[in-house]
């Protein structure tokens, strides 16, 4: 694998050598005259969605806590002859964000899509969360891409400006476990979402959700080898996935394409949302056991 913008080989998923090249089903200007921020732009799914947008004619924008993560991911995009700038921002912070959108609409020249892909969780058994952790996982995931979408929104709805937004959320129903901080905070943002879908359907700006499934990337440093083996079985595919997967679609809920589409969640986890269990912690014994039938109900299991 080559080297990627960072100077560094990633340990999960595609480097940018990888993400220049990768085959895509859009055609070279489906984004053309295109302004894309990304936030969490230089992680895995947000680089690839910068690099499949970019080479599909956006200027493209990254966003994320790391200046020179960021300022790498551009070289490496520019390098490549493709649009791209970014500027650093946490979404935890309204501040920030609206320093970013100033800058956005002041130098960029506006914005026409939104990918809220910063975000990330860690795992722990529910009962041991600490305030700090749990406030950290919902400030990030909840807060974060609420506080990135309302300044789009509200940039738009001054601008007479339509626009379309894609927030990455995780598989929210079926047997992700050991980061229940995440599903709540995810649960939180598909419900924002459907709502947003409505009101917000007068300003013309369209917003819906992704959610991967088991997607390698540089996040997958926080879980341990022990779990990761058992990442393929999450799904009946039977495979883990690239970022790539997901940044197409992104292209499509954001894009043209899905002009007649608001308020959705599309599941990119290989049929994961109704099949499989996930654990990012190690799986209690509980479930190791053989169950009890009614019979044995009252027995000691
Ligand atoms: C089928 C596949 C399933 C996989 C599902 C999903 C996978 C992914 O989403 S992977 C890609 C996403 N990327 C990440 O998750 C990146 C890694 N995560 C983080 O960076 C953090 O978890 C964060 C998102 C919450 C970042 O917050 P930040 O404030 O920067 O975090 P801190 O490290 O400062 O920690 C704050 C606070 O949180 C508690 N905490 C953090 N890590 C752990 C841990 N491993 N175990 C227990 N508690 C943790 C802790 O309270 C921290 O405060 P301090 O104690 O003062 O450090
Ligand atoms: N990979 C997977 O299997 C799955 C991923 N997801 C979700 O997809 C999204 C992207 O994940 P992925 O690309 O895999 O993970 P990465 O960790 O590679 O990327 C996440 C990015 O978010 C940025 N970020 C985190 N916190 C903040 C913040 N407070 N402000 C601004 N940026 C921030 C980080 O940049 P920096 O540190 O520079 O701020 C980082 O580059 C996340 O929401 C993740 O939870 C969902 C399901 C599965």
């Amino acid at each position: 694998m080559a080297e990627t913008g960072s100077g560094q080989t990633p340990e999960f998923g595609l480097d940018d050598a990888d993400l220049a090249i990768e085959p895509t089903v859009f055609g070279p200007s489906a984004f053309a005259g295109k302004t894309v921020l990304i936030s969490g732009g230089a992680g895995g799914i947000g680089r690839a969605t910068a690099w499949l947008m970019a080479r599909c004619g956006a200027a493209v924008v990254l966003t994320g806590r790391d200046a020179a993560k960021l300022d790498a991911a551009v070289a490496t995009l520019r390098a490549a002859g493709l649009d791209a700038s970014a500027k650093p921002c946490n979404v935890r912070d309204p501040a920030s964000i609206a320093a970013l959108h100033d800058w956005i609409w002041d130098e960029v020249g506006g914005l026409d899509i939104l990918v809220n892909s910063a975000g990330g969780q860690f795992p722990q058994a529910a009962i041991d969360f600490s305030v700090k952790g749990w406030n950290a996982v919902i400030d990030t995931n909840l807060n974060g891409t609420w506080y990135m979408t309302q300044e789009a929104g509200r940039r738009w709805r001054d601008a007479g400006r339509p626009g379309s937004i894609v927030s990455i959320v995780v598989v929210t129903r079926q047997g992700l476990h050991g980061v229940a901080h995440s599903i709540a905070a995810r649960s939180g943002v598909i419900g924002l979402t459907q709502a947003l879908a409505v009101e917000w359907a007068p300003l013309n700006i369209r917003i819906n959700c992704v959610a991967p499934g088991s997607i390698e990337t540089p996040g997958w440093r926080v879980y341990d080898p022990s779990v990761i083996g058992a990442y393929p079985r999450s799904n009946p595919m039977m495979r883990t996935a690239t970022s790539w997967e997901v940044a197409e679609a992104c292209a499509y809920l954001s894009g043209d394409g899905a002009r007649y589409v608001t308020g959705e969640v599309l599941n990119v986890a290989g049929g994961g949302q109704l099949w499989g269990e996930t654990w990012t912690i190690p799986r209690p014994d509980y479930f190791n056991g053989p169950g009890r039938t009614l019979r044995q109900k009252d027995e000691t299991p």
